[in-house]
Formats: C-alpha cells, structure tokens, sequence
C-alpha cells in the first residue's frame, strides 16, 4: 500500500519517525505556518492539489495529521467544499487518536467564551476513535472516559489500544463519508442516550461556572419504527440546517421513506447535506428509521419533535 503522509506542525519530528519506521513506501510533506483554524484550508487545498497533480499514481491514500491543538472543522469542509478537492481527493474519515491517561483532563478544560475545546471538537468529528495508552490506567476510569466519549460522539468506533496498536483496516477504508455505507455505520447504541450520561456524572461540571463549556457538545440518536415523508424530511432537515447549520458537526440517518421499498440514507456535516436512496429492505424487516446528530448546544426535544412531524 502506499501512502502519503502529511503533517501540519511546526517541526518535522514525526515525519522523520515515520519515515525511519514504516514499511509501506511513503512519501512526507509538511505545511508548517502558524494558525491553524485560520490558515490550513489554503493551504490545505494547494497541497492537495499538487499532489493529485504530481504525484496522482504514486499513493493510495493521503494520511494527513494535524498537530494536537488543531480544530478538525476547517480541514473537514475542505473537503466537502472546495469544488476542484472534491473533484480528485475524498475524504475517506477521521481519526481520533485518544490518550487515556490525559483525555479527561483536557475534554474536562474550561475554555473561554468562544474558544472551542480542540479535545472535545477531535472526538466529536472522529468516525474511528483508538483510545490509547489504556495500561496506564484503571478500568474505572477507562469506563468513565468511554462513557464522555461516547457522550460526544455516539457514532464513531471505539478500539482500546496500546502503544496505537490498531489493524490498518480500523483507519484506512473507513467510509465515513460514505453514503453507500451508512446503513452499517448507524448502528445506535441506546447507552450513548444524554439521559445515561447525566447519571454517569458529567453534567453537574457546567453549573459551577459561567464559561461556555464544551460539554455541550453531545450527542442525540433517534431510532423509531414507522414511515415517513420524504418531503417533509427535506423540509426539516433543511429547516435544521439553516438554523443549526453552524452547531450541527456530523449527522447521518437510515430512513424509512413512505411509498419506497429502499432505505434513504443521509450525511452532513455542517451545512452540507447528501442523500440517496440506498438499500432495499427486507420483506418481513422491520422499517426502523436511525438517526444520529453531533453538535454544539443540541436540542434533543426539538430534534424528537422535529423527526415526529415526518411520520405518516
Ligand atoms: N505505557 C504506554 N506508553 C505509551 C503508549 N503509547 C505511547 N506511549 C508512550 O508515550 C510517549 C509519548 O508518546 P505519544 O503520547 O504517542 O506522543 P505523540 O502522539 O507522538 O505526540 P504528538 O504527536 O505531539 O501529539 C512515548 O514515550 C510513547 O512510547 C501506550 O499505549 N502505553
């Protein structure tokens, strides 16, 4: 396999680690300059390009890592928004990669008003989380941090890992994006509910102070049996986006549509929205529409609300 990597950082330490270590035949390219969350999408872009330019048969796949301070936003929509990227490159998933002894501390930070929480946004935005370093502490407090995770993301794949150790399959050949594969990736896991989560502890962190927390970055799932309006869906999702549009990161949904005998599968990220009919169901399967939203400051009544004025 081959595969191009590229760091955006300020000093070229794992390049030359990777280099020295890897198997596969690689090739490294760094973008070092300052701010990300302002800078990267040009820079993003341009890189990407050169290299589908140059370099187009010389890689399966482009690896990129951010530094760990970086908002995974901007590099995310470069991908969906710039015309000629999306033209030749896809965005195949994100990584997480969660340091088990250090994660809760730095999701727990309390950031100023509008300053984002880089931790809270990398496992928002993931479709694969590893949760590393997990030798280093206690079930407990592993259970305590997959619960927050799973709190913010209830979407994403979790492995537990050692020193990263993860098959290659787990990170590359995600499919996030995906419209095709939806279907799979939706499987919503009822413990992931805020309501669970409230018990589990966290919620009780916001009251004490007046920052905005990032803690109000969650997750809500919706699964119900029944059918529903096509174009009452398009009407709210639509609604959704224009009024949630910056709020909403991540959302994908298997739906039951009335008068259809496949599936209509959806994902977004922010204001951008994909959708298309996908599989067919089953004779005797039951029509179970599965919705998952991740976002900043989610109204789960609003959303439930929302979803039940589609059904027939
Ligand atoms: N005990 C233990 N140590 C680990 C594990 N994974 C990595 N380390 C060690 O942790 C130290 C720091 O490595 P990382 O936390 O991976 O640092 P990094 O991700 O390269 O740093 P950035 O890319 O700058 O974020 C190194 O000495 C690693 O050998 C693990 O699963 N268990």
């Amino acid at each position: 396999m081959r595969i191009t990597y590229v760091q955006f950082g300020e000093v070229d330490i794992d390049g030359s680690l990777v280099a020295s270590h890897s198997s596969v035949s690689e090739d490294i390219v760094m973008v070092n300059n300052g701010c990300l969350c302002c800078t990267v999408r040009g820079d993003l872009v341009k890189m990407l390009l050169e290299l589908v330019k140059k370099k187009r048969d010389k890689f399966d796949h482009i690896v990129i890592e951010t530094t760990g301070l970086a908002n995974p936003a901007p590099v995310i929509e470069t991908f969906c928004m710039d015309e000629l990227v999306s033209r030749h490159v896809k965005l195949d998933g994100v990584v997480t990669l969660v340091d088990a002894k250090h994660a809760m501390q730095h999701l727990n930070e309390v950031k100023p008003r509008f300053v984002v929480n880089e931790a809270v946004e990398q496992v928002a935005y993931a479709d694969r989380i590893i949760l590393n370093k997990i030798d280093l502490v206690t079930e407990t407090e592993l259970e305590v941090l997959t619960n927050r995770i799973k709190h913010i993301n209830g979407m994403a794949q979790i492995k537990l890992a050692k020193f990263g150790s993860v098959d290659m399959d787990f990170v590359l050949g995600v499919g996030g994006y995906d419209l095709e594969r939806i279907d799979s990736q939706v499987q919503v896991d009822s413990s992931c509910s805020p309501s669970h989560h409230r018990e589990a502890g966290h919620e009780h962190h916001n009251h004490h102070h007046d920052h905005v927390h990032d803690s109000t970055v969650s997750s809500v799932s919706i699964v119900y049996e029944g059918t529903l309006d096509l174009d009452e869906v398009d009407d709210w999702l639509e609604r959704l986006i224009e009024e949630k549009g910056e709020d909403l990161y991540r959302m994908k949904g298997v739906l039951s549509i009335n008068g259809s005998d496949q599936r209509y599968v959806f994902q977004g990220v922010h204001s951008t929205l994909d959708g298309c009919p996908g599989s067919t169901w089953g004779p005797d399967e039951k029509r179970i529409n599965k919705l998952v939203f991740i976002g900043r400051n989610l109204d789960e009544t609003t959303l439930r609300k929302g979803f039940r004025g589609c059904l027939v």
